[in-house]
């Protein structure tokens, strides 16, 4: 593979509709892209060199791809509805008791301790525990909700009082979610919400009524005195940033009914379905991995931008910049090898309309090269015809103004559009779910495991003897001597 001095666009180059690829209600248009038909050529031989799709087909089985932590990565059995599908029989099992429990709180069969009907859920818990159910609460939330969802994540008491000053504790479900149980912002923010139930006359049993917790930690419950049955499952399997699909969407269950979270899932599970069954030439996330591989590696893009031109999908911008980030961020190699060149880039992004009228003219003149994605529904959300035609015109337009750059400058864009059919339940589990194997994939690509967070972790440890008054820089010291 060769950088090309003069950066051409993929359009000039490939003919007819070479430059796209639909699936699952997703059209993918490359011919922004900066590379040439025979480039792009070169990056599938490349896949094939580092058997990109084999890869991946073995995650989905099961086998052992994160290894330094000795496990598989079986985010994709959460969606599964196969038999043969890994861990099937404890997935389902573990399904059907969320679906119930949901069904219960929304039907008004699970009530609050004084007979209140749940209107307010509080979701504790931060990073994978929170941004998965969040960006899918955000987009498929109705205008007028019967159950509000709360996100409690940062330890930030100004969050906690606003949550607390909108929500009855009568009325308030209370969901701790943590995959480990050990995070201290969680811990902290469990036991204020606690103290409030019990400010409130929420105690003893009737506490029951008012808090469950998601972990794979299975002393969860019992740390937070509460009855087994009160604790939904995870798995060590799962990572934390690929675990919307499980117990860690059960705010979403809860506030979206199970229905549209079994559509959800279902439109996840078509995405691995097509992404183990297409070509290389028109699978949708070996595309993505394929085209930022490039962008990252031989065109030297430091940074990837997402703009959906769509409120609904927000919050998909700081989802993925965790699911990008913390997966690709290494510079070491699966051996623990120091990788040369370019891993993952730093991803940003935001409501691309809005981002118009702040960042565009960074984007369009700034001394900056970026990779971006724009993504649009052919369907809007809402009623209002006039809002759409300039929405979408925008959209339009944007693709080609972000590529219009002065030709001269060394600076220059590379654009994917990503245009779904519309944004129900299941395109948005076909999208997250694309999003996800373009991670992974990148992590073959790479060479690095996209599944542990050493770097996250040191983080934390650090933090925890901060909380004692030591030092941080000092206790680093130490430990280098
Ligand atoms: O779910 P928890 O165990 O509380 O972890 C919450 C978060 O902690 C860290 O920040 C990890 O890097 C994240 O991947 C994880 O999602």
């Amino acid at each position: 593979m060769s950088s090309s001095p003069s950066i051409p666009f993929l359009r000039e180059s490939a003919a007819g509709d070479a430059s796209q690829a639909v699936a699952c209600g997703i059209k993918l248009d490359l011919s922004r892209q900066r590379l040439t038909h025979g480039d792009l050529e070169g990056l599938f031989k490349f896949a094939a060199e580092k058997d990109l799709l084999g890869a991946h087909a073995r995650m989905i089985r099961g086998e052992c791809v994160n290894g330094s932590e000795g496990r598989p990565a079986l985010h994709t059995s959460l969606r599964a509805f196969s038999l043969s599908a890994p861990r099937y029989a404890e997935v389902s099992q573990e399904r059907r008791r969320l679906f119930d429990f949901a069904q219960r709180v929304r039907d008004g069969r699970w009530l609050g301790c004084r007979g209140d009907r749940i209107v307010d859920v509080i979701n504790i818990g931060i990073g994978g525990s929170e941004m998965g159910p969040k960006a899918v609460w955000h987009a498929l939330q109705t205008a007028s909700p019967d159950i509000h969802l709360h996100f409690l994540a940062s330890v930030d008491g100004v969050l906690l009082d606003r949550i607390l000053a909108a929500c009855n504790p009568r009325s308030t479900l209370v969901i701790v979610s943590s995959k480990s149980f050990s995070t201290r912002e969680t811990q902290v923010n469990a036991t204020a919400v606690d103290q409030w139930l019990l400010d409130n006359g929420i105690v003893g049993a009737d506490r029951s009524r008012h808090m469950v917790v998601v972990s794979a930690n299975p002393h969860a419950a019992e740390m937070m005195c509460l009855p087994l049955e009160n604790q939904f499952a995870m798995w060590n399997w799962v990572g934390g940033r690929f675990s919307v699909w499980g117990g860690i969407g059960l705010p979403a269950i809860i506030a979206l009914g199970p229905e549209a979270f079994q559509e959800f899932l279902q439109g996840a599970n078509e995405m691995d379905r097509h992404s183990l069954e297409a070509s290389i030439d028109q699978n949708l996330p070996a595309l993505l991995a394929l085209t930022a591989y490039w962008n990252s590696t031989v065109l030297k893009i430091p940074t990837h931008c997402l703009l959906p031109y769509d409120e609904r999908l927000r919050v998909l911008v700081p989802w993925l910049q965790q699911l990008q980030m913390e997966s690709l961020g290494k510079s070491h190699g699966i051996n623990g090898e120091r990788l040369k060149g370019r891993t993952g880039m730093l991803v940003w992004g935001s409501n691309g309309n809005e981002a118009q009228h702040s960042f565009y003219q960074w984007l369009r003149d700034g001394t900056g090269s970026t990779s971006i994605d724009l993504i649009w529904s052919e369907m809007p959300g809402h009623r209002y015809a006039e809002h759409y035609r300039v929405l979408l015109a925008n959209a339009r337009a944007q693709a080609e103004a972000l590529v219009a750059r002065d030709p001269k400058a060394p600076y220059f864009n590379a654009v994917s559009t990503i245009v779904l059919d519309a944004v129900t339940p299941r395109r948005l589990g076909a999208v997250m779910a694309m999003y996800e194997h373009k991670t992974t994939m990148l992590g073959t690509l790479y060479n690095i495991n996209p599944f542990d967070q050493p770097g996250v972790e040191l983080g934390k440890r650090l933090s925890k003897f901060a909380e004692t008054g030591a030092d941080p820089k000092k206790l680093l010291e130490e430990a280098r001597e």
